[in-house]
């Protein structure tokens, strides 16, 4: 099912707020998450997770997810979606009080994932999800949806495709606008990507998925090249790699965006993103938790900039 022409543009959704940050160990403050997503708007970025409704005592990390919204909301950049993760009722109801206008249920492909991540079996969160659906469709809320473990599964090893389309198919049908397609702990291939894409997109309209890929094998830019020959034009990605699940150990970060970027320049596809300004960003966050960023693109351009200096 490949197609002979690339998607003309492409919808970065920025992933470093919530997925970036959710596994830190170190609380990061207040002001950082904020001040990142205002690089990230800075950078050009129209589509940016800002936090996550869970637990706490599951997520400590996002247990400031109502003033890091509240403020985000109080100088909304223009144009620009700040979704947020809401795993039941409870989760939307704190979201929808801080503001937000775009929430995203997260389900799995595997009972094992699902039972660690959100403790619930795949039906149980499906049946949580519904009155999530509804009570934003009632606010004017988007809804946005996951499935992890799109190809592999910490717990259970190989996904099969088929699992995959089937709650990818309920949560179009429940009323999510895209679902996004997780590689959680980043084993996928181009080849078995296009394989769970292809059961996919027999459910669900191409136009309708996001692929959200993990890079803990390096694989992550090459299986965003083979989506993007299968007509996806929606990309997770999260500035300088940052991040891991709290329930997939060992599972790094999301692709990085500048390497997506760096991707899709090279491929003359558009994504209205600034690179310089979002290498920028990708070596400020990283500078703020302490490390170097993990990119193979942020470490390029920065060694080139310092060089340049030199000289
Ligand atoms: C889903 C729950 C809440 C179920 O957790 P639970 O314990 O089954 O929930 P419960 O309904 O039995 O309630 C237990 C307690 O949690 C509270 N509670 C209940 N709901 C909420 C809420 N929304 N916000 C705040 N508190 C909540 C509730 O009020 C109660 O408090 P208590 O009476 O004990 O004081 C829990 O399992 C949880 O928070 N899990 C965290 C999941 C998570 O954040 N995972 C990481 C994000 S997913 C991901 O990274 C993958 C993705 C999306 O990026 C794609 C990919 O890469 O694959």
């Amino acid at each position: 099912m490949t197609t002979s022409k690339l998607p003309a543009t492409v919808r970065i959704v920025e992933m470093g707020p919530r997925d970036g940050l959710q596994n830190e160990k170190q609380l990061v403050s207040t002001n950082t998450k904020v001040e990142l997503v205002r690089r990230l708007e800075r950078a050009g970025l129209k589509a940016i997770e800002t936090t996550s409704f869970v637990s706490p005592k599951w997520v400590p990390q996002m247990g400031d997810n109502s003033e890091v919204l509240t403020r985000v909301l109080a100088a909304a950049a223009l144009g620009v979606a700040y979704p947020v993760l809401t795993p039941n009722l409870k989760g939307f109801e704190a979201a929808l009080a801080a503001g937000a206008r775009e929430v995203a249920v997260f389900g799995a492909a595997s009972e094992s994932f699902s039972q660690k991540n959100i403790n619930c079996s795949i039906a149980e969160s499906l049946e949580r999800f519904r009155p999530v659906t509804e009570a934003a469709q009632a606010a004017g809320v988007k809804v946005r949806g996951y499935v992890s473990c799109v190809v592999g599964c910490p717990y259970e090893g190989a996904v099969a495709p088929q699992a995959v389309a089937d709650v990818a198919a309920t949560l179009i049908e429940m009323g999510c606008y895209e679902v996004s397609l997780g590689d959680t702990i980043g084993v996928g291939t181009p080849a078995s990507i296009v394989r769970m894409l292809e059961a996919v997109a027999k459910r669900v309209p191409v136009e309708k998925l996001a692929g959200h890929y993990h890079d803990t094998y390096g694989m992550a830019v090459a299986n965003v090249h083979a989506s993007l020959q299968m007509g996806v034009a929606v990309f997770d990605a999260s500035v300088g790699g940052l991040g891991g699940c709290p329930y997939a150990a060992g599972a790094s970060g999301n692709v990085a965006t500048e390497d997506v970027v760096w991707l899709l320049n090279g491929l003359g596809v558009d994504s209205g993103i600034d690179l310089d300004a979002l290498v920028d960003t990708a070596a400020w966050i990283s500078a703020q938790l302490g490390r170097e960023p993990a990119s193979r693109v942020a470490r390029a351009v920065l060694a080139k900039r310092a060089k340049a200096a030199c000289a």
